[in-house]
């Protein structure tokens, strides 16, 4: 690994023109660091949390580069917990770069990706589930993914773990004193009692994992069914504006379109598809394959029925993640079925039930309290719940080794006790910067 302490700089924010940029300067020395590119109050001299305005400029000859805020923390008061200095300069790349090559020159060196932030994990102002935490939050696209990483950020998470964690090693002392001294302790059935409960935890936990990953990389919705079903109207209907051509031609669409839409925060992109029906036209041949292909890609898929027409024959479709709906249902209807739900895009009429059971079908009824972050944190937690499997058939001299590897694992989740390949696998997905 880098060296842990010397100083490192950044640019914090995106690339590209804006009204501030902030460069990170981080480490032992770094007030020296700012001293070097500074005119203007000395850095070493301000106390920290503290911000003066001067001039950021060139080490070596001196030339102003640009007017600029300086920040100052001093360990360990500081994201990182070290010596920290910012500089919010006008956000034009042209200064953040020379900025940026002032504090190379002035002794800095430029950061890794999240290198601030193993930082702040080696420092001790944050577990690693909280790192993975602030990297979601980057990330984030929705408004759910943002809720949840920021959740797992402040330390929710890593709070039920460390109590999981207890809970199993005041269980790991009474088996011990089981052991040491037969004639008191714990009945194994008390044990068992508290495995179970802990187990269930983990199990909730990890049936979190799928909404916490639709939350952050979002969903697929497929509209499927047949010409002039009303799949282009629902489209627009669902995202509130004209995306899709709608007409009362049948085979409107005829390539499938794709559009954004944020439901309950959840990040989708809805796909519109070409009519399903059997066709000699090559083209719209081609369509409807797509069509069929999309669906068993998507996440979910809505297959769109016109309630006011005949009932037609559905195309194989992937059944289990699929919700079905009525469409047209101002008109009068030829059939009724109660696992359609029925919404008019037209009048809006069952628009709201239709997202809620979309987000159902999505989210499941995984409770919002915490979510997990990252694949890395699910197979900490699988391991958890392997040993804790284990725990319960085993006697008891053999109870508390699972049991210690369950807590093992759990503390593997926060950070503690894990090698340098897991923790550089962790930052290396990481923006330069953070
Ligand atoms: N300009 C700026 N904005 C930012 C950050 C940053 O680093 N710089 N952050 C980076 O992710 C986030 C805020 N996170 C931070 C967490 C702790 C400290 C910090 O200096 N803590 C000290 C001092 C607190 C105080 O003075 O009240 C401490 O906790 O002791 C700074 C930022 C979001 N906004
Ligand atoms: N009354 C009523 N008409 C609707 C409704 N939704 C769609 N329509 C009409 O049904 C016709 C077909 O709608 P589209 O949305 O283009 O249907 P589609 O499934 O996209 O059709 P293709 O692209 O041809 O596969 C249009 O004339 C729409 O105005 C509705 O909720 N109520
Ligand atoms: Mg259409």
């Amino acid at each position: 690994m880098r060296s842990l302490r010397d100083p490192i700089c950044a640019i914090a924010t995106p690339p590209g023109k804006a009204a501030i940029g902030v460069v990170r300067l981080s480490g032992e020395g770094a007030l020296e660091v700012a001293a070097r590119v500074f005119r203007g109050k000395d850095p070493r001299r301000l106390p920290g949390g503290r911000f003066t305005l001067g001039e950021v400029v060139d080490p070596k000859t001196g030339e102003a580069i640009d007017q600029a805020l300086l920040l100052v923390f001093r360990a360990p008061r500081s994201y990182t917990g070290e010596d920290a200095a910012e500089f919010q300069t006008h956000g034009s790349p042209a200064v953040l770069r020379r900025v940026l090559e002032a504090l190379v020159q002035a002794g800095a060196r430029v950061a890794g990706p999240g290198e601030f932030t193993l930082r702040a994990y080696l420092n001790g102002r944050m577990d690693l589930a909280q790192a993975e935490a602030v990297l979601a939050l980057v990330e984030a696209e929705g408004d759910l993914a943002r809720r949840q990483a920021l959740r797992g950020v402040s330390g929710a998470l890593s709070e039920r773990i460390r109590r999981l964690a207890d809970r199993l090693l005041d269980l790991l002392a009474h088996v011990q004193a089981l052991l040491d001294y037969p004639e008191e302790g714990v009945e194994p059935h008390r044990a068992e009692g508290v495995i179970r409960e802990v187990l269930e935890e983990v199990q909730a936990l990890l049936a979190s994992s799928r909404a916490g990953r639709l939350a952050q990389k979002g969903a697929r919705l497929a509209l499927i069914g047949a010409p002039n079903a009303g799949k282009s109207s629902l489209l627009n209907a669902l995202l509130g504006y004209e995306r899709a051509l709608v007409s009362p031609v049948p085979g409107t669409t005829r390539d499938y379109l794709e559009a954004p839409l944020e439901l309950f925060g959840i990040p989708l992109v809805a796909v519109d598809t070409a009519g399903v029906r059997d066709t000699e036209d090559p083209v719209e041949r081609a369509g409807v394959e797509r069509a069929l292909r999309i669906a068993e890609e998507a996440d979910l898929v809505l297959y769109v029925a016109d309630r006011s027409k005949p009932r037609p024959e559905p195309p194989p479709l992937p059944w289990e993640r699929t919700l079905k709906v009525a469409t047209k249902a101002d008109l009068p209807p030829l059939w009724e079925d109660p696992e359609y739900l029925a919404v008019s895009s037209r009048t809006g009429e069952g628009l709201w039930a239709l997202k809620e059971a979309i987000r159902k079908r999505l989210l499941g009824e995984a409770s919002e309290a915490v979510w997990l972050l990252s694949e890395r944190q699910v197979e900490a937690l699988e391991r958890a719940k392997a040993h804790l499997e284990e725990a319960l058939g085993a006697p008891e001299d053999l109870m508390g080794l699972s049991l210690e590897e369950a807590v093992g694992a759990l503390n593997a989740l926060l950070g503690l006790e894990v090698g340098e390949e897991v923790v550089e696998r962790v930052f290396r997905n990481f923006c330069v910067g953070k």
